[in-house]
């Protein structure tokens, strides 16, 4: 991370929904620019899995000087989601019971969870009203959740390729992801330098396959050459498993992908259709063509039931990573929605443009 985060301490026990009380809670997070003396212009964002609190770094097309959302205008917050070990309480904290890092004793997470803790990190920061909440993916689960929680907080809110309910197809990807880093022998091996790193690279070799498309591997990994072995999509599903391993921990992959799982709007609420019905914000939905993982069908299931929410589909061959990179068109609809809200943003998805596959560079395509 370029910039650290800042650390809040929450010295007080943190009750959380499986029943299991945490003695102490510390929330990692960026803030950029200056909550104005009116409150009023609050921008906060919900990372995804593996994403950080630098918001201004993974999506920084949309957050920074010049940018939609720019600090000298509004006041962006970015918490690291509890759970995760980007600086928040997870996994890698220090357990005070045993004074080791937790581990695979973490206890179970929920997405409600993390809204407690950003719940009180907006009060800790002297926040009333958030102007606008947005996220993707599992942010896009955090943001919905707070805007049932709090409806009264939200101005704005932005749910990128997420879902209401997450899907038994979800769910089992994340067990398969699960199942691949439980079969990692070394995973619980104390001292061993390396525990669980296969198990975790190979979770990231399926997940990858959920986050990206068929056109996605044609276009960026198609080998130049005939050959019968040593294959191109082959290395990039390596790379990406090491990639992760270098920057990430095994236990809070475990935590989140659970924590991912337990997300449903609904849940004790009489259903998701009266759980949204509770948000009053102004919403924009946005879901991506070729999300394999979280398919458009969820998105629109949160537009109709938001009143008033508007629902775009993104065209984009990177499937449901589009929302961590298309940020220029994301960008403009966001423009769009925020600042000429009568022009009502198309709801109606239009039809699929045929890809000419030979015009779209993929980052790091050029390199293998
Ligand atoms: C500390 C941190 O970095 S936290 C960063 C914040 N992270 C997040 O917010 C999580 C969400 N982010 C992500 O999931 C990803 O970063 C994304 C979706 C935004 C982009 O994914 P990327 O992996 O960067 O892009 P892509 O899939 O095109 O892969 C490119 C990489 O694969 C490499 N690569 C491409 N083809 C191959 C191949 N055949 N074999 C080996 N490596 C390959 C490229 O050289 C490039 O490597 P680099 O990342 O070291 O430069
Ligand atoms: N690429 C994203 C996918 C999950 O939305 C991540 O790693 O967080």
């Amino acid at each position: 991370m370029a910039e650290s985060p800042k650390r809040w301490k929450v010295t007080r026990p943190f009750q959380l929904e499986c029943g299991t009380t945490l003695p102490e809670l510390e929330i990692a997070y960026h803030t950029y620019g200056q909550l104005s003396a009116a409150g009023d212009n609050v921008v906060w964002v919900c990372h995804a899995l593996t994403g950080n609190s630098e918001a201004a770094d993974w999506w920084d097309g949309l957050v920074g000087v010049d940018k939609l959302f720019d600090p000298e205008h509004y006041f962006i917050v970015c918490a690291n989601m509890l759970g995760s070990c980007y600086g928040s309480t997870g996994p890698a904290s220090i357990n005070p019971a045993t004074q080791k890092p937790y581990g695979h004793d973490f206890p179970l997470v929920s997405i409600r969870d993390m809204i407690a803790a950003h719940e009180l990190l907006r009060v800790e920061l002297g926040i009333e009203k958030i102007q606008v909440a947005l996220g993707g993916s599992m942010g896009g689960q955090q943001v919905l959740e707070w805007a049932v929680q709090q409806p009264l907080v939200f101005e704005h809110i932005v749910l990128l390729a997420t879902n209401a309910q997450h899907s038994p197809w979800g769910i089992a990807f994340n067990e398969s992801q699960r199942m691949a880093i439980y079969a990692d022998s070394t995973l619980l091996e104390e001292g061993h330098p390396e525990a669980g790193k296969k198990g975790l690279e190979t979770a990231r070799s399926i997940a990858m396959l959920s986050y990206r498309s068929y056109d996605t591997y044609q276009l960026s990994q198609t080998d130049s050459e005939e050959k019968l072995d040593g294959f191109r999509a082959s290395s990039y599903q390596r790379y990406q498993g090491l990639k992760l391993w270098q920057r990430f921990n095994v236990f809070s992959y475990l935590t989140l992908s659970r924590a991912m799982d337990s997300h449903n709007v609904g849940r004790g609420r009489g259903g998701i259709e009266n759980a949204l019905r509770e948000v009053k914000a102004n919403t924009l939905v946005i879901g991506i063509e070729t999300d394999l993982l979280f398919p458009i069908r969820e998105q629109e299931q949160i537009a109709k039931g938001i009143t008033g929410a508007q629902y775009t589909m993104l065209e984009s061959i990177y499937g449901h990573d589009g929302f961590l990179v298309e940020f220029q068109r994301i960008e403009t609809l966001i423009r769009q929605f925020l600042f000429s809200p009568e022009a009502k943003i198309d709801a109606s998805p239009s039809p699929s443009q045929a890809w000419n596959v030979s015009n779209v560079a993929l980052p790091g395509s050029e390199k293998f």
